[in-house]
C-alpha cells in the first residue's frame, strides 16, 4: 500500500469515528522493558474493544497515566464501517492499517506486534512471536508457533511464571513481553487439562463468539456454532503465576511448536543449529479448522519466523539475529509436533496434552539433552527413544502408524512441500553470507 491509500483510509476512518455520539479512548504501554516501551493510544467506537486492548496492552499506573502526554503511536478502530473498496491499492473492504471493516478484536493486538517487528530490530532487539516462561532457577524458555499450536496453552504452567503467551523482545538484557494479557483460544477448554486458563476467565475477561445460555449465562466451551476460533481476552495478572514485571534472562530452551495434521513429524526432535533456521525461517504448522474462516480440511503453511504476516523486514534478518543469540548463549532449539498422531488428521488423533506436557518437562528437566537419539529418515531429525510420560511407540511417527506405506508417501509428500517453500530463502536474503546460506538448506528435508 502507498502513503496516500493509508491518507485515505485514515480520513475515512476518522470521518467515520467523528460522526458517533461517543468514542472509547485506552492509553497503555507496549513492552515491558522501560527502554524499548512505546506509548500507544486507541481510539474505538465499541467499549469492547476499548475493553480488550485494555486487556492486551500493559496498563498504566494512575502516575504514569497522568504524565503520558502524546502517544508514539494511535489506533483507530472503525471496523463497523468498511474501506472503500475502490481505493487504489484496496482490493478488499477491510483495511488493517488504520481499522476498517473488520471488528476482530485480534486486529488491534497484532497491529502492535506488526509495529514493534519493524521498530525492534531497528533497536538491536529480536522481536518474537512466542510463549515465554521460566523455571525455578530462572531458566527461560521461548514457545514459537503459528496459531493454535500451543503458545498459550503450553506457556501456561503451574511450575513455571507466565511472562507472556505471545509476543515477546529479546535484547541483550534478556527476554521481555510486549503485552499485559493473553489471548487464549477457549473452543474445547476444560478445567482439568489447562486449570490455569480456565481461572483466568473472570470478571474483566472478554470471551468472544463463545455459546452461552442467555439465562444462567453459563458458558459451553465445547460449542463452536459461531467459530472455532473461540477466545479470551484477560490480564496477565489474571494467571496466578504470572511473572510481573513480565522481563526474563537469555533463553535457555527454545520449543518450535508445529501442529502437524499429517501426523508425519514426532511429537519432539532435538534441531542443531542450521536446523533451528532452517525450521523458524520454514515456520510450518498445518491448519486445520480453527483461527481462519474456511480452512475446513488440513492444509501446510509456511509462515516465515512462525508469522510471516507481521514481519516487516526480510525473514532472515530475524533468523540471523536469532541463530547470533543461540549461539551467544548456548541455547537448546528444539521441535514438538502439537498435532496428530497415528495417522493424519481424520485416521489419527491430535497428541494428548498431557503427552506434549510431558515432553517440555522432559526438556526442562535435562532429560531430553541427556537421552539417546534415533534419526528419522528424510527429515534427518534426531528423535528421543524414550521420554518419561510418553508412549515410546509413540516418539518415531512411522511406529505409530498403522499403514506404514501410507506413511513414507505422506513423509516424501510433506518433505517435498518444505523444499518447495524454501525455495526463495535459498540465497539467505542478504542476512547470512553464501555458506551459512547452504548449510541452513542442507539442514532441510531430503525427500
Ligand atoms: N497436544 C497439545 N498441545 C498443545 N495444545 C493442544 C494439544 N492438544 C490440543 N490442544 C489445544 O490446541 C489449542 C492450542 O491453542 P493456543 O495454545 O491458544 O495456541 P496459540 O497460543 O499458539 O495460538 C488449545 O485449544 C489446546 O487446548
Ligand atoms: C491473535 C492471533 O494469533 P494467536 O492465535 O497466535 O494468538 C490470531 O491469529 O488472530
Amino acid at each position: 500500500m502507498d502513503e496516500h491509500t493509508f491518507i485515505l483510509n485514515r480520513e475515512r476512518a476518522v470521518d467515520y469515528l467523528n460522526t458517533l455520539d461517543r468514542l472509547y479512548v485506552f492509553d497503555g504501554f507496549a513492552g515491558w522493558d522501560p527502554a524499548a516501551r512505546f506509548k500507544i493510544r486507541v481510539v474505538c467506537a465499541r467499549p469492547y474493544h476499548a475493553l480488550f486492548m485494555n486487556n492486551m496492552l500493559i496498563r498504566p499506573t494512575e502516575e504514569e497515566l497522568a504524565g503520558f502526554g502524546q502517544p508514539d503511536f494511535t489506533i483507530l478502530n472503525a471496523g463497523a464501517f468498511p474501506a472503500n473498496r475502490f481505493t487504489s491499492f484496496m482490493t478488499s473492504p477491510t483495511s488493517i492499517d488504520v481499522i476498517l471493516g473488520t471488528q476482530y478484536a485480534g486486529e488491534m493486538k497484532k497491529g502492535v506486534f506488526s509495529l514493534m517487528n519493524y521498530m525492534l530490530p531497528k533497536m538491536g532487539i529480536l522481536s518474537l512471536h512466542s510463549g515465554c516462561n521460566e523455571g525455578k532457577d530462572g531458566d527461560v524458555t521461548l514457545f514459537f508457533g503459528l496459531s493454535g499450536t500451543g503458545k498459550t496453552t503450553l506457556s501456561a504452567d503451574p511450575r513455571r511464571p507466565l511472562i507472556g503467551d505471545d509476543e515477546h523482545g529479546w535484547s541483550d538484557r534478556g527476554v521481555f513481553n510486549i503485552e499485559g494479557g493473553c489471548y487464549a483460544k477457549a473452543i474445547g477448554l476444560k478445567e482439568e487439562s489447562e486449570p490455569d486458563i480456565y481461572r483466568a476467565i473472570r470478571f474483566g475477561t472478554i470471551l468472544e463468539n463463545v455459546v452461552f445460555d442467555e439465562d444462567s449465562r453459563v458458558v459451553d466451551y465445547e460449542a463452536g456454532a459461531i467459530t472455532e476460533n473461540t477466545r479470551a481476552s484477560y490480564p496477565i495478572e489474571h494467571i496466578a503465576n504470572a511473572k510481573i514485571p513480565c522481563v526474563g534472562g537469555h533463553p535457555r530452551n527454545i520449543i518450535m511448536l508445529a501442529c502437524d495434521a499429517y501426523g508425519v513429524l514426532p511429537p519432539v526432535a532435538k534441531l542443531t543449529k542450521e536446523q533451528a533456521m532452517y525450521y523458524f525461517i520454514s515456520g510450518y504448522t498445518a491448519k486445520v479448522a480453527g483461527t481462519e474462516d474456511g480452512v475446513t480440511e488440513p492444509e501446510a503453511t509456511f509462515s516465515a519466523c512462525f508469522g510471516s504476516a507481521f514481519l516487516m523486514w526480510h525473514p532472515t534478518k530475524y533468523a540471523s539475529m536469532l541463530a547470533e543469540r543461540v549461539e551467544q548463549h548456548g541455547t537448546n532449539v528444539w521441535l514438538v509436533n502439537t498435532g496428530w498422531t497415528g495417522g493424519p488428521y481424520g485416521v489419527g488423533r491430535r497428541f494428548k496434552l498431557r503427552h506434549t506436557r510431558a515432553i517440555v518437562d522432559a526438556i526442562h528437566s535435562g532429560e531430553l539433552a541427556a537421552a539417546q537419539y534415533d534419526t528419522m529418515p528424510v527429515f534427518n531429525l534426531q528423535v528421543p527413544t524414550v521420554v518419561s510420560g510418553v508412549p515410546s511407540e509413540a516418539l518415531m511417527p512411522v511406529n505409530s502408524w498403522a499403514d506404514k506405506e501410507a506413511y513414507r508417501r505422506k513423509l516424501a509428500h510433506l518433505g517435498a512441500q518444505f523444499v518447495k517453500n524454501f525455495k526463495k530463502f535459498e540465497d539467505g536474503g542478504g542476512h547470512v553470507s553464501a555458506d551459512e546460506a547452504l548449510a541452513i538448506l542442507a539442514a532441510g528435508p531430503n525427500p
